[in-house]
């Protein structure tokens, strides 16, 4: 078996009801003084009050930035950072979606290590140390409390990633009820996301592509591809939306460690120039870039299937999968063709071009990609 490394938040809780607990785990963890980075949507929908409350019954001083928006520009981050230090934080929260958990995994290392953002884009290029950090996870989509990446839109609309074991969270607490109210639109693009990560994780051509990150991708879909329609279309089901969390943890960590490909690269473009939502973007995409890996992913894609779709048990193929991936999308409600939301066909030859830019994604990818690639497969997408 060939070598590998799999690395994973130390600690997670699961369960409905475990955000009553944050106080008594951040207590023990992260000591009397923490920085809470949040949006303001997350506020508005009230979803912090018990937190603040627990925090508050045990003492800890709470500083809560909730200046986070999606798809986090750097301007964001060094907001959230510089409220953190004149806080004198000595700990750090991320509670909400993947943007929220990104720039706190940020402010943790940048409130504490002196390091300028700029210098620590790539991967294991930061240097530490960071703060503490606990992840709450109010998506089923990212993954991000499991996972040692953050990602950053620059003034020039890209989207970049800060990618560091540092900055794996310490704890993760994970309450599905948190999820009860996710909108469908923003359910269906985060679970979309979710099983992206477990089948880009599942064929990536890493060398650290490894047998635990596979067992994890296979769990994850089957969890995530028989609760996605329930989670989207009644959404208080508690038992989905668990299944969901659960499942998009499974696959954080599995693509933690053996990384996602072309479908991430020729979705960030997409949110970087457009605002399209992340799990959007891949949605879009998603169908294509599998048609034109399966030359390349017979077997992986025939193994994935049943797993994600119980009614191709005995009847997998590579074509079925793919199809029944597309027929998916369309079913929770998310837009098919990237004119739908909004892209000019102009715009297809700069997100190609800034495609190829995800050089740290495409080389994962299980078939290789030219720009001529990349292209045809926005136009098919278009
Ligand atoms: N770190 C990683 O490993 C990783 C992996 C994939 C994507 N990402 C990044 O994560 C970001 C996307 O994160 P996301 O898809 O979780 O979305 P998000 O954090 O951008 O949130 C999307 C919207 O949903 C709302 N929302 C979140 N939770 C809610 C809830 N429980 N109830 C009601 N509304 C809620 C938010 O207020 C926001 O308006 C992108 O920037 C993407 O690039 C990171
Ligand atoms: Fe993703």
């Amino acid at each position: 078996m060939t070598p590998f490394t799999f690395n994973t938040a130390p600690s997670f809780v699961f369960g409905s009801g475990s955000i009553a607990r944050i106080g008594e785990i951040a207590a023990q963890h992260l000591g009397p003084r923490i920085a809470l980075v949040t949006d303001a949507g997350l506020v508005k929908a009230g979803l912090l009050g018990k937190a603040l409350h627990a925090l508050e019954e045990a003492g800890i001083a709470v500083d809560v930035f909730d200046g986070v928006v999606a798809d986090p520009p750097e301007a964001v981050v060094l907001a959230a950072v510089e409220k953190a230090c004149a806080f004198d934080a000595r700990a750090v929260i991320g509670f909400g979606g993947g943007s929220s958990i990104d720039v706190a995994k940020l402010v943790a290392l940048l409130a504490r290590s002196g390091e300028t953002l700029a210098e620590i884009y790539g991967i294991g290029v930061a240097k530490g140390p960071r703060l503490p950090l606990l992840a709450v996870p109010t998506t089923a989509g990212t993954g991000s409390e499991v996972t040692p990446i953050s990602i950053v839109t620059t003034g020039a609309h890209e989207k970049k990633g800060v990618v560091s074991p540092l900055i794996i969270p310490d704890i993760a607490l994970l309450d599905p009820d948190l999820t009860l109210n996710l909108p469908p639109h923003v359910t269906a693009a985060t679970g979309i996301d979710a099983m992206v990560h477990a089948i880009e994780a599942y064929t990536s051509t890493s060398a650290n592509n490894n047998p635990v990150s596979k067992a994890l991708a296979k769990e994850a879909l089957h969890l995530l591809g028989r609760n996605i329609e329930r989670a989207v279309h009644h959404g208080q089901d508690g038992e989905a939306r668990a299944a969901m969390l659960l499942g998009s943890m499974l696959a954080g960590q599995a693509f933690a460690n053996s990384p996602v490909a072309a479908v991430h690269a020729l979705a960030y473009p997409i949110g970087g120039h457009f605002g399209v939502p992340h799990g959007l973007s891949n949605a879009l995409v998603l169908p294509h870039v599998l048609r034109f890996n399966a030359s390349a992913c017979e077997v992986a894609y025939a193994e994935l299937a049943p797993h994600a779709f119980p009614e191709l048990e005995g009847r997998a193929s590579a074509d079925a999968f793919v199809e029944a991936l597309a027929t998916l999308c369309t079913q929770v409600g998310l837009q098919p063709r990237l004119r739908d939301v909004g892209i000019p066909q102009d715009a297809l030859p700069l997100l190609a071009e800034d495609a190829m830019k995800q050089t740290r994604l495409l080389v994962n990818n299980p078939r290789p990609l030219s720009l001529n690639d990349v292209r045809a497969i926005y136009e098919a997408a278009w």
